[in-house]
């Protein structure tokens, strides 16, 4: 996908040296957009290995979204990548699949306002609003709305969960027989997180596609905070020295010899406790050197979206160079 090495590029040649709350520096840039079309294939990426457990990681992932559930027992026996940020009982702050499904509508709104009763089938029996029915139910029967949006952004919850959600709204647009989705993420981890992000969402517009009769169309992605990791103390310091000199050998240079140049040059770097790099700098010039292989394909059961099981998505024709290790900033 030339689109992610584009992001990548952007990011890393116009970005500005950015300390947040991780302790690990970023090298960020504001609003940063891209597309894809899903007529040209699965926008897996395959300039680093993203199948086998990484692939098993973000499906389980995506299908816990759809499952709605706000702990992470069932999820985390299959993938570690949420336990981090769980308690013991699994209860994690976050509000992905739990919003997605349940999103609360207030028992009493103020005088004037309108709420949906339970006589739609998108009001779930607790008194909470299932917005992927929702969504199914708006592509049947009222394809031309520009109103099909989900939203996992609730401000009351987000002000104080540890973990807002990245990845907040999302907006469903048919054009002919195609259906399109726009994401919209606030911060992205471009090493880690943005790969995951943008196959689970092709592969979500993918399946809903098929259960509302489209054909998948373009998936488009803002991040509006677009960062590369690049290091702790130190480490993270030379690079907000160095950043202009960084970018002009961007500009001029080819990625493994400015890798060459950052390895000989910054302090050492440290590693998150499974010994993977804090600094994504080096790996992502490596990536930024590779070729993008032919895009995948995707195979999705006809099934009911709640219906569906891990072992009823399979990916296929997928060729990829190798894996690259990149350390998780908490
Ligand atoms: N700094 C940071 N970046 C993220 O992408 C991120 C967070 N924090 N916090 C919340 C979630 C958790 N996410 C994660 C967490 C870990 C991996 C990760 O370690 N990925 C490995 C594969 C690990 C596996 O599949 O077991 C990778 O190489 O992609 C990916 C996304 C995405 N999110
Ligand atoms: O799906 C996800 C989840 C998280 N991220 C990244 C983006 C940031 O690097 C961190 C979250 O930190 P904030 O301070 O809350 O922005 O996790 C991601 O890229 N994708």
């Amino acid at each position: 996908m030339e689109q992610y090495l584009g992001l990548v590029s952007e990011t890393l040649r116009g970005g500005n040296h950015k300390p947040n709350r991780t302790g690990v520096d970023t090298i960020s840039a504001f609003s940063r957009h891209y597309e894809t079309d899903l007529a040209d294939g699965y926008p897996l990426l395959t300039t680093k290995k993203m199948d086998g457990f990484r692939w098993k990681s973000m499906l389980h992932e995506l299908l816990w979204y759809l499952s709605g559930e706000e702990h992470v027992r069932d999820l985390r026996e299959k993938t570690g990548i949420w336990d981090e940020w769980a308690d013991e009982d699994g209860h994690l702050d976050t509000a992905y699949g739990r919003f997605w499904r349940r999103y609360p509508i207030p028992d009493e709104g103020l005088p004037g306002e309108t709420w949906a009763g339970e006589e739609n089938d998108w009001v779930n029996d607790e008194g909470t609003f299932d917005q992927i029915q929702y969504v199914l139910d708006q592509l049947e029967e009222n394809p031309n709305s520009r109103r099909i949006v989900v939203n996992a952004w609730h401000p009351a919850n987000a002000a104080v969960s540890t973990l807002p959600p990245c990845h907040y709204t999302f907006v469903f647009n048919v054009q002919g027989d195609r259906l399109n989705l726009h994401l919209t993420q606030r911060s992205g981890d471009i090493a880690l997180g943005v790969p995951f992000n943008l196959a689970a969402y092709a592969l979500l517009l993918t399946a809903i596609a098929q259960r509302t009769g489209f054909e998948p169309g373009t998936f488009a992605h803002t991040v509006v905070d677009a960062h590369v990791y690049c290091g702790e103390g130190a480490r993270g310091d030379w690079y907000g020295d160095n950043l202009a000199e960084l970018q002009s050998r961007l500009a001029d240079d080819d990625p493994l010899d400015v890798k060459s140049w950052v390895e000989a040059e910054a302090p050492a770097g440290s590693t998150d406790p499974r010994g993977k790099p804090y600094d994504h700098v080096p790996g992502l010039l490596e990536q930024l050197s590779r070729d993008p292989k032919p895009k995948p394909d995707i195979d999705v059961a006809d099934k009911p979206l709640d219906a569906l099981e891990f072992g009823d998505i399979a990916l296929s024709d997928y060729e990829s160079h190798p894996g690259l290790d990149f350390g998780v900033a908490e």
